[in-house]
């Protein structure tokens, strides 16, 4: 079993013997505030911190789980433990519901996103007291029955939340270790860069979401046990959200434990306080405290933890790709195909924005292993076209036609996995990740659709291809420029692409480095791959190209061999100037 899925169970037990042990209740007490922050504190975590998407709505869903048991047990006479999976579902639901609307919607991210899930809070509390569900007295649990677990009734919800605890530390880490939780990761840096990269971001945003709500169900629907008496002014005030948001990030939102250690942290402090009778310093403590960690931790304590050992790795000399045989000079694909097949069709495909016509019904077809040039003066639509064709944007008219599939329409991430890879104009790598991490994920997702061992090792050739293999470590920003443009054609090859859009990746390199990436375009086309190569450096384009097509105000001006178009009299006036040579 892994080492953490142990540990974290080992402590569990642990902690279970306290009851046992003849310690007085004030200890369980406190051990079960912490466990219940903890609980809140993860679940939140798992969207808010993994994610990006800050809520200010968790106390909503733990309310809504409060309000479940409260009524089903102390109005329903349900037996308690029955109404706990309701607790989760319910908030589940909700999330689902909510999520379904509004991550769809690219205009609520940020700040728009925690203030709609604060005001679904209002919502919540506003529909809980005005119904036969509160009505206004609030509702008492007196009467239900605890379940007999521990040696009291104190003891028995203590091991309850424990148990809960665990579970949510448990999911946590899980889902840090898995593929959603990459995908989360990458959504947190650049939500469209990781959808590109083939990152079902929706469903992702969704399961988290869920997962995330129905966890602070069930620690709602133990503390309804807890106090006993559940009212709405109680449950839905903004304390719950914001004691989340703080403690998470004193602890670190980019660690599985570190919500944990931020809910243990501020609850000690708090208790310590409020024990000597002092709440009101207790709290200007922990206040003190977090401006402190906000100034000199803005990544919380276990998030510096993370930054230093990342440091220092990057720092290290690099030792041989785990598990891998020793790289080859050249990626292990297919050998180069010119069957001249179409791989890319495009028909009549249209991009307008408001006032601009991008794209003006472009027909053009790019051929199995191929170089296929795409040139045009600035703002003539190239970028536009390959932001159409890999999904970025959706089109206005027209058809896309991908290995005899129909992609028109499809959201990116399906585009990836069909195949399809693509290169950003401007860097766009994902900023909290290592080189490696940012390179092994289009093997993840992309139309490799490795398990995460299998994209390791797959990112580890390509950066060797592309001669990053001394940075696998370091974070993107210690990268210049070269190696950043160098970082997107990695992370574009790693997905085994049929397909390589390449967006001026020349751009801003000197002629040495240019020299240097035409070699190693040639080299990605000589093992198989098809390019569509946009790009304003003209020498490269000669050397590289098989055909080009040029664009003018959107509409496809001339096509053909690039000597051909290069003295096309059209495209001479309408991007050259005069005619251009081999
Ligand atoms: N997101 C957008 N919103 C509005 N207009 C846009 C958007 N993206 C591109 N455009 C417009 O579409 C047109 C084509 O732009 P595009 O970036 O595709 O040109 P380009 O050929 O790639 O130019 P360059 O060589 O400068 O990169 C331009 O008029 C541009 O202003």
């Amino acid at each position: 079993m892994n080492r953490t899925y142990l540990g974290i169970l080992l402590a569990g037990v642990a902690l279970a013997t306290v009851p046992w042990l003849g310690v007085p209740t004030f200890y369980e007490s406190i051990l079960y505030l912490v466990c219940h922050w903890a609980i809140l504190a993860l679940s939140w975590n798992i969207l808010s911190g993994y994610s990006g998407y800050f809520s200010f709505g968790h106390g909503a869903f733990f309310g809504i789980g409060m309000y479940t048991t409260a009524v089903f047990a102390g109005k329903l006479n349900w037996p308690f433990l029955a109404t706990l999976p309701l607790a989760a579902l319910l908030p589940a639901l909700l999330a689902l519901g909510l999520g379904f609307v509004v991550f769809r919607v690219r205009a609520v991210r940020g700040e728009l996103f925690a203030l709609l899930t604060l005001a679904v809070t209002f919502v919540v509390a506003t529909i809980i007291l005005n119904t036969p569900v509160d009505g206004g007295p609030g509702v008492y649990l007196n009467a239900v029955d605890v379940p007999r677990i521990g040696p009291t009734a104190s003891s028995s919800i203590y091991l309850m939340v424990l148990a809960t605890a665990v579970v949510t530390l448990l999911v946590s880490y899980a889902v840090q270790a898995s593929r959603l939780g990459v995908g989360l990761f990458a959504i947190h840096d650049d939500e469209d860069v990781a959808e590109v990269m083939g990152v079902p971001t929706l469903g992702y945003k969704l399961a988290a979401y869920a997962l995330s709500c129905a966890l602070a169900g069930v620690a709602g629907g133990i503390h309804a046990l807890f106090v006993s008496y559940v009212t709405a002014g109680e449950t839905f005030n903004i304390t719950v959200p914001l004691t989340v948001v703080l403690m998470s990030v004193l602890g670190g939102t980019r660690h599985w434990a570190g919500p944990a250690i931020g809910a243990a942290a501020i609850t000690g402090l708090l208790y310590f306080f409020t024990a000597g009778d002092h709440a009101v310093a207790g709290k200007a403590a922990v206040g003190a405290v977090l401006v402190v960690v906000i100034l000199f931790l803005p990544d919380g304590l276990l998030g510096f933890w993370l930054r230093r050992r990342a440091r220092q790795l990057a720092a290290t000399p690099i030792p041989q790709p785990p598990d891998s045989a020793p790289a080859p000079a050249a990626p292990p694909q297919a050998p180069a195909v010119h069957t001249g097949q179409p791989l890319l069709e495009v028909r009549q495909l249209s991009k307008a924005f408001r006032g601009v016509q991008a794209l003006d019904r472009v027909t053009l077809q790019v051929r199995q292993g191929e170089i296929l040039g795409l040139l045009g003066p600035n703002g003539s639509g190239k970028s536009t076209f390959i932001n159409v064709v890999s999904g970025h944007y959706p089109l206005s008219g027209g058809e896309i036609v991908f290995g005899g599939q129909s992609l028109t329409g499809a959201p990116p991430h399906r585009v990836a996995r069909a195949g399809i890879a693509r290169t950003y104009q401007i860097p766009r790598p994902f900023q909290h990740l290592s080189v490696l991490q940012n390179v092994a994920l289009p093997a993840m997702f992309g139309g490799a659709a490795l398990d995460q061992r299998g994209a390791e090792r797959e990112a580890w050739k390509w950066l060797e291809f592309t001669g990053l293999q001394a940075r696998a470590h370091a974070l993107p920003e210690d990268l210049n420029l070269h190696q950043r443009k160098f970082l997107e054609l990695a992370r574009a090859l790693a997905s085994r692409p049929r397909l390589v859009l390449l967006d001026e990746v020349l751009s801003g390199l000197t002629p040495a480095e240019i020299d240097g990436a035409i070699d190693l375009i040639r080299r990605i086309q000589a093992q198989g791959s098809t390019i569509v190569f946009v790009e304003h450096v003209m020498r490269a384009v000669m050397a590289l190209t098989d055909r080009i097509v040029v664009l003018n105000h959107g509409k496809l001006i001339a096509q053909g061999l690039a000597n051909d178009v290069m003295q096309d009299s059209g495209v001479v006036s309408a991007y050259l100037g005069k005619p251009a040579h081999a």
